[in-house]
């Protein structure tokens, strides 16, 4: 179920490179600026159909060149699937699945179920709730088939509703009583599906991957929609009507909700150490890839961009104990590999060591 062979050409420093990873634990290692990150944005971008780093695909695509391709061939039992996806200049991306062309990056995203930790990940309980919903809805998107065309059915509303209050009406006129109706019934379904999943969430990972982290005492995950039912939310936008025309967007509903994390009614961000935030990064990535694993049957990948920074010898053995719990295929980026030899300790799994040096791979 791993990716079992992997080409990127003219992406960033990789001109071309190939390497087939093990299904298990892959140390990419190498200098400043030799490519590691770029590897693993190039993986990332399979799968993601865009960077983590940019959201500029020019800057992307080698100097001089064209067009940055990234071919993988992943396993499915017995079979071997190849994919790809590849971007231009002009920014024409083309997808393939077993040499078909496809349209839909969900398709690549489906497959391969990819998670990303890097110094930046942080920003799941400093940046805004948007952070927080994508964490969550990743996990729904794969465990939930029903999940991703509900979304799509809501975002397509919000849009048509968000257009009707931008035309400035003077009251709530039939026709935005006759949209919320469906606005609400799609809310409501969203917001039970991540309140099980959620459920879920919470039970493997208190139960299961963080039940030896002393780190966890007391902590708490909530969910917060901002409303509790129906006629809860169908009060609220009416009362947010006026407000929503002023501002042209809706203020309520499920893009607005948000996910905590606290410690003693204080959020874990104003009371955890960086290393203690990193340390639950890294449970909630592994509880997020194991209920993946166990509800799918997929293997998801773990990518792990420079893990040793501001982490102790200790907590690396911690994060080394919550990898070894689940199945993921993972790649980890290091400047030296002996800086992470305590986080590969407790893990019983496959290694493979790839020597990176000015965008190619060095066979030591
Ligand atoms: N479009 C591009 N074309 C060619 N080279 C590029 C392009 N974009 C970035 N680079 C170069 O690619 C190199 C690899 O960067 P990358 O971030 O992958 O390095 P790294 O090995 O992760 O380094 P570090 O350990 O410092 O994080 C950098 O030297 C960068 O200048």
């Amino acid at each position: 179920m791993s990716l079992e062979l992997v080409t990127v050409k003219n992406f960033r420093n990789l001109a071309d490179l190939s390497f087939s990873p093990v299904d298990g634990v892959n140390i990419i290692y190498g200098e400043n600026g030799s490519g590691k990150t770029s590897l693993l944005e190039a993986i990332y971008y399979l799968s993601h159909g865009k960077s983590f780093r940019t959201i500029k695909y020019k800057t992307i695509i080698q100097h001089h060149q064209d067009t940055f391709v990234i071919h993988a061939k992943k396993r499915i039992d017995q079979l071997l699937l190849p994919v790809g996806i590849s971007k231009n200049q002009a920014g024409d991306t083309e997808l393939k699945i077993q040499g078909k062309v496809s349209r839909k990056i969900a398709e690549l995203a489906e497959l391969i179920p990819v998670q990303l930790i890097t110094p930046e990940s942080y920003a799941l309980f400093f940046g805004g709730p948007k952070e927080r919903r994508k964490f969550l809805d990743f996990g729904l998107f794969h465990v939930e088939h029903h999940f991703f065309s509900l979304w799509l059915s809501f975002n397509k509303l919000l849009k048509q509703r968000n257009a009707l209050l931008k035309q400035k009406p003077h009251n709530y006129h039939e026709q935005i009583k006759y949209w919320d109706k469906e606005f609400v019934r799609l809310s409501l379904e969203i917001n039970t599906l991540r309140k099980t999943y959620l459920e879920r969430f919470r039970s493997v990972f208190f139960d299961k991957i963080a039940a030896n982290l002393t780190l966890i005492v007391n902590l708490e995950i909530k969910y917060n929609s901002g409303w509790k039912d129906e006629a809860e939310l169908s009060e609220l936008l009416i009362q947010s009507f006026t407000r929503d025309v002023k501002q042209g967007f809706t203020s309520f509903g499920p893009h607005k909700a948000d996910l905590t994390f606290s410690v003693n009614d204080s959020l874990v961000e104003n009371y955890f150490s960086r290393g203690q935030l990193k340390l639950l990064i890294y449970a909630l990535k592994v509880t997020q890839n194991y209920i993946i694993e166990a509800e799918t049957q997929k293997q998801s990948i773990l990518l792990i961009d420079d893990l040793s920074s501001e982490l102790s010898i200790d907590t690396r053995k911690d994060v080394g104990q919550l990898l070894a719990q689940c199945n993921s295929q993972i790649f980890i980026t290091a400047i030296e590999s002996e800086s992470i030899s305590a986080v590969l300790e407790p893990m019983k799994r496959k290694l493979e060591m790839f020597h990176v040096k000015h965008g190619k791979l060095i066979t030591s």
